[in-house]
């Protein structure tokens, strides 16, 4: 496997040893399991969590035993974190708290952890000359230009008003009240760091900017695997709601635009930056899927449809129900409009493209979900509430 790979120039690729923050994480899961199963790289791989990562330290007979191992650290205050970036090559920083039901209910956490906590780690990889790769968001975008056109405008059709340019766009966050906007400015000002100190001190950078990556392992299940109250991502939360046979929470009728892009197809994106570094090296890049482009409302219906064909039930009547984006977020809450990528610049310095279309990802996705909750979901329904 590991001794004829060769990058996109035809060099071979030397094994390298990753940091990985976060790495127990959904992402972090789906990249430890491609780089344990299709390379030779090693990886230190750090969180305060590791049941998604389970199935790649244990058992002891696992083929790649040895390249991968775990440390328990958070971040904010362990003083390990600095020896263990200078035993990589490459660190990939993936912690963050990143839910957006989080974002106005604990915005101190949201702006400690997005920003405050991962200046170390930018700090430590500058000073040991090490390379950094950095998880950011197309939360950075914010609103699109185009949103704050009259209804009727023509111009909301022109893709010039809406595509997300990596070197152009602007980056359109509400006014301060609106909470939800404090992930995205405290990922902004990150990436403006990383970018100064690219700059300025000659930090090796690449800045991924995913689009709503999504997949197996996601968040939890309420109740389940997570705490019964907890607000997950939009796949999770309508996953739960699927499992139970209850209807889909439209959050403010679900008008919202979404494009949706495979776990398995982003992580290739991934790979090639990390093999890549000659190409990634000081780039920023929207990682998603331009094709694959729903309202929240079409993506529930369609969830619904997969899921009856994956598990066999009928189709729910009364699949979704409206609610406000204040009782279900609580004040603060906004949103953005729509989230369509510009793929320039992944394509011409990558060659990387999503294969996989929304039904296909959403039938993979549902049919993991369907066989690893059913059951307990089952269980949870029948037991009798204690008065
Ligand atoms: N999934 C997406 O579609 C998406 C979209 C945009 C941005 N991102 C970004 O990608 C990154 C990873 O996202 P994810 O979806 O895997 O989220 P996730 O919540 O599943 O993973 C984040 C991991 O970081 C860990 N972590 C957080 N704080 C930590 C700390 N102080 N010390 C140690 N570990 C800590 C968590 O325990 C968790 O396992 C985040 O930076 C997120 O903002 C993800
Ligand atoms: O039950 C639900 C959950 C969510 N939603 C809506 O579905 C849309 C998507 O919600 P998600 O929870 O997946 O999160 P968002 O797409 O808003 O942001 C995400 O993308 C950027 C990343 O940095 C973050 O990981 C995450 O914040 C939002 O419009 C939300 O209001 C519902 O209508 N019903």
């Amino acid at each position: 496997m590991a001794s004829s790979r060769v990058d996109l120039d035809g060099n071979p690729i030397k094994p390298i040893t990753i940091c990985m923050i976060g790495a127990g994480g959904f992402i972090g899961s789906h990249l430890c399991e491609k780089l344990m199963t299709e390379t030779p790289h090693t990886v230190l791989a750090l969180d305060v969590y590791n049941d998604k990562i389970k199935h790649l330290l244990e058992p002891e007979t696992n083929p790649w035993h040895g390249r991968i191992n775990f440390h328990r650290l958070n971040i904010k205050h362990d003083s390990r974190l600095e020896g263990l970036i200078k035993m990589a090559d490459l660190t990939i920083n993936l912690a963050a708290i990143c839910t957006p039901a989080d974002y106005n209910t604990r915005p101190l956490d949201t702006i400690y952890s997005n920003f405050i906590d991962a200046l170390p780690v930018v700090k430590y990889c500058s000073e040991n000359n090490k390379r950094l790769i950095h998880f950011s968001t197309c939360e950075v975008y914010g609103k699109t230009i185009g949103s704050f056109l009259p209804k009727d405008s023509p111009l909301r059709k022109d893709p010039a008003y809406y595509v997300l340019k990596e070197d152009e766009s602007p980056c359109i966050f509400g006014s301060i009240e609106k909470q939800r906007w404090s992930y995205a400015c405290a990922k902004q000002l990150i990436e403006r760091l990383i970018y100064a100190e690219g700059a300025e001190n000659g930090l090796e950078f690449t800045i991924v900017r995913p689009f709503n990556w999504i997949g197996p392992r996601m968040d939890f299940i309420p109740g389940i695997d997570g705490p019964s109250e907890g607000v997950p991502r939009v796949l999770a939360c309508f996953s739960n709601n699927l499992l139970r046979k209850e209807p889909l929470k439209l959050v403010d009728g679900g008008q919202s635009q979404r494009t949706f892009v495979y776990i398995k197809d982003a992580i290739e994106a991934v790979l090639l930056m990390i093999e890549n570094p000659a190409r990634a090296n000081g780039h920023i890049f929207n990682v998603g899927n331009p094709n694959n482009e729903v309202t929240v409302r079409q993506l529930g219906e369609m969830m619904v449809k997969v899921y009856s064909k994956v598990s066999g039930d009928p189709p729910l009547e009364n699949a979704t129900v409206d609610v406000s984006s204040k009782e279900f977020y609580g004040e603060g809450y906004d949103d953005s409009d729509k989230r369509i990528p510009d793929m320039t610049i992944i394509n011409r310095q990558l060659g990387w493209n999503p294969k996989t279309s929304l039904w296909d990802l959403l039938e993979s996705t549902l049919t993991y979900q369907h066989r690893t909750y059913a059951e307990a979901v089952k269980k949870v329904i029948a037991k009798p509430v204690a008065s």
